[in-house]
């Protein structure tokens, strides 16, 4: 038999064993599903990967090597097992109203309170003639509109019975909490997922919870997200708020003004690609998809970050004080900022530059080159 011969049937021996594995995971989602266990299972995987990654090294097989192949193995899990359905955690729970259900995030959320057995209704923007009747015994309002109308909309439920959680899932959360606890007399938690609705399933997703009122009757929801595999992360509104200056409005408005920087110089983009090492072809991703998105949902996650605005105006004395060390040929205090900034990084300088390669090594899998 030809070498390739040979490895075309070793291959189709890992793809039997990859049919078999899917079939055990999913035989796995339905026994999860009927006795309401999580997904996602770290114990489970740290000692699998270990035991993997010793076996391998006495075979000879690189240990990382079967890392991978696993690690990408159980994100088909995830999802697999999602979509075998969740143990409804709390039954007795009347409808689940998703205001702005019909939206990209709304849709997530109104899929996986089906898949975990609640009744779920939508209240879209069309819909507020019959809002009583959408409202009638709900359990759950969960708010989820444009970060601009928020606040006016929340104020639309100053009715609710007082059992029912009123909980929203804006980018900014001191707004919303403090409106949702004026017009609601009951329990009341702010969320704010932290991704897209892009997923393919909770697992290892974050979610930020910003406590309300009467925790211990919004406990259930947060059980749910958990059975979904989510990671909640409690912090205060104000916490979250800063946080969020840096992590979104920072971020996303440095990649918006690279971008109008790419577009004013006029750059190539082929030309930019073709002469690109890795790292600057993911830069030029992380930038590039920004402007695949919305544009009015990043004007309003920039506007209405508190403090933005100084934090950019920081931002361009920072950039003006490195320039000064440019044109004053300053070679050693360009040297000296550097390893002050890298002080500051600490450990997490190595951590970042292990995680990056990584990365990296993914991206550079997926390369194509004729
Ligand atoms: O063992 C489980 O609990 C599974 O759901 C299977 C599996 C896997 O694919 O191996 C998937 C997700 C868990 O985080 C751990 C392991």
């Amino acid at each position: 038999m030809r070498l390739r011969d040979k490895i075309d049937d070793v291959d189709q021996q890992l793809l039997q064993l990859l049919a078999q594995r899917l079939k055990l995971v999913a035989e796995v989602g339905e026994v999860k599903s009927e006795h309401g266990l999580p997904i996602y299972v770290p114990s489970r995987e740290a000692a699998m990967l270990a035991r993997r990654r010793q076996e391998a090294e006495s075979l000879g097989v690189p240990p990382d090597l079967i890392e991978d192949i696993l690690r990408r193995a159980m994100r088909e899990s995830y999802s697999s097992e999602k979509d075998t359905g969740f143990k409804t955690v709390n039954p007795a729970a009347g409808p689940i109203v998703v205001v702005g259900g019909k939206g990209q995030l709304g849709r997530l959320f109104v899929q996986m309170f089906e898949l975990s057995g609640y009744e779920v209704r939508v209240l879209g923007s069309q819909d507020w003639a019959q809002a009583d009747d959408i409202l009638a015994g709900a359990s759950v309002v969960m708010v989820t509109v444009p970060i601009t109308r928020t606040v006016e909309i929340i104020e639309k439920f100053s009715t609710l019975p007082a059992d029912c959680i009123l909980c929203d899932l804006t980018s900014t959360k001191s707004d919303p909490l403090n409106a949702m606890l004026r017009v609601h007399q009951g329990p009341v938690v702010g969320l704010h997922p932290m991704f897209g609705p892009d997923i393919s399933s909770f697992a290892k997703q974050v979610i930020v919870v910003c406590d309300g009122r009467e925790s211990e009757r919004y406990q259930w929801l947060l059980d749910q997200f958990a059975l979904w595999g989510a990671k909640l992360k409690s912090a205060t509104a104000k916490d979250h708020d800063e946080a969020m200056g840096l992590v979104q409005a920072m971020r996303h408005f440095s990649s918006f003004v690279y971008g109008m920087h790419l577009k004013s110089e006029n750059a190539d983009i082929e030309q930019l690609l073709a002469f690109s090492s890795p790292i600057y072809r993911l830069e030029l991703a992380m930038v590039g998809r920004l402007f695949a998105q919305d544009p009015a949902l990043y004007a309003d996650i920039i506007l209405s970050s508190p403090d933005a605005l100084g934090m950019f105006r920081r931002y361009i004395e920072r950039f003006s004080d490195a320039i000064s060390c440019l044109e004053n040929n300053d070679r050693d205090g360009f040297i000296h900022q550097f390893s002050e900034v890298a002080d500051w990084f600490g450990q997490y300088a190595e951590q970042f530059m292990g995680e990056s390669r990584q990365m990296l090594l993914v991206a550079h899998d997926r390369r194509h080159i004729d």
